[in-house]
């Protein structure tokens, strides 16, 4: 159940379930069936007004208004265009709503007690304007409660992007299977409470559509999560190498080290450069300090190839040094993550880190960038990609990395074409040093023999679930010691 269906595999779902035999008159009775028993509770006694579009979406808004009505509710429809433009099942939906149909305006809503709005759901085509805009206006400025059908009119469901206007639900009904647009931002911020309605499209039609987009969670990695074994030994977990900055920008490294440790890695290593032993060395306890000392000094540092995962880039400084250092870091066959400074050193001449990184496609890398540090990477794609999953993965697919685009709706791809969105992390993640940390607990898992996109999905979901359990007030230090009852209840 955790697929996401973009607008056109929904589409694709529809057809094959009609092509299987199920009408698409009863796929349209069951989702406006659905969405009636969602505001019936809402704005008891009050009058509710349903807002149709002039589709599919609208045709199941006067499915909607049809059940309201046999359940007692005072009803009145209103529909954008006229009542000649609706075609197939919509027509005929609207032909079975006996009551009167009025143009959508804006005063349609005066004495309204709940909203639902079936203006325009997978079929969105263009930014909103017009009536449209001038309703959806209106809509938000009311207190009432709005039910969305599918997704808030003006969301588009693939992306999460508003286009034009969109409306502020209280709650969104939608059918099979939720969508991108409903877990990316801000479309996840204006569904309210999200509901899922089986509508009888079977889940067999998957099995054609193979979509690639999850949301994220245990369901997708846990099978690959390491476990301790009764015999083992530190060295069955890996040892994980964080690469520290100078005696300046150490911090970083640390956290990174820590978190590592605590995700399960058997051993980490601080690699330091010689100026900043002595401060790495009065702050660390079980993590483990080596002297790495410019780029012959990284390299005798990863001979060991028990070493077996190294990170770089957190406060590592941007520039020549630290982009060479990553090359080095690459040159051995060995798991990579590569974060912040690391990216951005290459901002002149990405081709020339997609190459290192291609030189051993057997082996995972990690490339984390928030937005800013994409942009840098991938600018073209930022640019012209529609929405961030298809962002996320022309970038995998260019650089041959796993990438985490970072930000309140993290997004993990594959080069291979998955895509993972996480939507349950806490806004007060944001926080100084919270990415070092996530950089370090990826590291961890992949020191343990994690595959590339599970390591990287199941730390940008430990650590949204981290941040959840402590609550407000959290520090990026607060993050690895969360971990230990977060991994009890996986
Ligand atoms: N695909 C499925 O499996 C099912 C779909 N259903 C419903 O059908 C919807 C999709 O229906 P449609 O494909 O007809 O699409 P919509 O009803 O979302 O919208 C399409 C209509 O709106 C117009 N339009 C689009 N953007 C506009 C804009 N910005 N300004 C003015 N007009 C605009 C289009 O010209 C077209 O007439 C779903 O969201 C869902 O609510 C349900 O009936 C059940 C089954
Ligand atoms: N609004 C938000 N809601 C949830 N998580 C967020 C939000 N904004 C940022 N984050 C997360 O916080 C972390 C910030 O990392 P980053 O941008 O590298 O900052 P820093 O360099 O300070 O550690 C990322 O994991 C990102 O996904
Ligand atoms: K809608």
């Amino acid at each position: 159940m955790n697929e996401l269906l973009t607008t056109s595999e929904m589409s694709r779902a529809d057809a094959l379930a009609i092509e299987a035999g199920v009408a698409g008159e009863a796929l349209m009775e069951n989702a406006g069936r659905a969405v009636a028993a969602a505001t019936l509770a809402l704005g008891r006694g009050a009058e509710v007004v349903v807002l149709c579009g002039p589709g599919n979406n609208g045709g199941d808004g006067f499915v909607a208004a049809r059940h309201l009505a046999c359940a007692g509710r005072r009803v009145r429809v209103a529909l954008l265009g006229g009542r000649d433009r609706l075609k197939g099942d919509a027509a005929l939906m609207a032909s079975r709503w006996e009551g009167p149909i009025e143009t959508l305006q804006p005063d349609c809503l005066k004495g309204a007690g709940v909203v639902v709005d079936a203006v325009f759901g997978a079929g969105l085509s263009k930014p909103i304007e017009g009536a449209a805009a001038a309703v959806v206006a209106a809509v938000n400025a009311m207190t009432v409660p709005v039910v969305a059908v599918d997704v808030p009119s003006g969301v588009d469901g693939t992306t999460g992007e508003v286009r034009g206007a969109a409306v502020r639900a209280a709650r969104t009904v939608t059918f099979f299977r939720l969508k991108p647009g409903h877990l990316l931002m801000p479309g996840r911020s204006l569904c309210g409470d999200l509901r899922l309605a089986d509508i009888g499209i079977p889940g067999v039609v998957l099995d054609t559509i193979r979509p690639s987009i999850r949301a994220n969670g245990p369901q997708l990695w846990r099978q690959h999560f390491p476990a301790p074994q009764a015999d083992g030994h530190k060295y069955d977990r890996g040892h994980a190498v964080v690469v520290s900055g100078g005696p300046w920008n150490t911090g970083a490294a640390r956290l990174a080290a820590g978190a590592a440790l605590r995700i399960g890695a058997g051993l980490v290593t601080v690699a330091s450069p010689t100026a900043a032993l002595p401060v790495n060395a009065a702050h660390l306890t079980g993590v483990m300090l080596t002297e790495a000392e410019g780029l012959d000094g990284l390299a005798a540092a990863l001979q060991d190839s028990r070493r077996n995962a190294v990170l770089l880039g957190p406060a590592a400084g941007v520039g020549e040094e630290t982009a060479a250092r990553a090359l080095v870091a690459l040159a051995a066959a060995r798991p990579v993550v590569l974060d912040a400074d690391a990216l951005t050193s290459f901002a002149e001449d990405p081709p020339r880190l997609f190459e290192a990184i291609g030189a051993d496609a057997g082996r995972p890398v990690l490339l984390t960038p928030h937005e800013g540090e994409f942009r840098r990477l991938f600018p073209d794609i930022a640019e012209a990609a529609p929405g961030r999953p298809e962002r996320a993965r022309r970038a995998a697919a260019r650089s041959g990395a796993v990438v985490i685009l970072k930000g309140a709706d993290t997004v993990v791809a594959a080069p291979d074409g998955r895509v993972a969105i996480n939507a349950d992390a806490p806004p007060w993640l944001a926080t100084a040093g919270s990415g070092d940390v996530l950089g370090g607990m990826a590291l961890g898992l992949l020191a343990q023999g994690m595959a590339g996109f599970e390591a990287a999905s199941a730390a940008v979901w430990l650590h949204g679930a981290a941040a959840n359990r402590i609550g407000r007030g959290l520090i990026a230090e607060d993050l690895p010691e969360a971990l230990p009852a977060i991994l009890a209840d996986l």
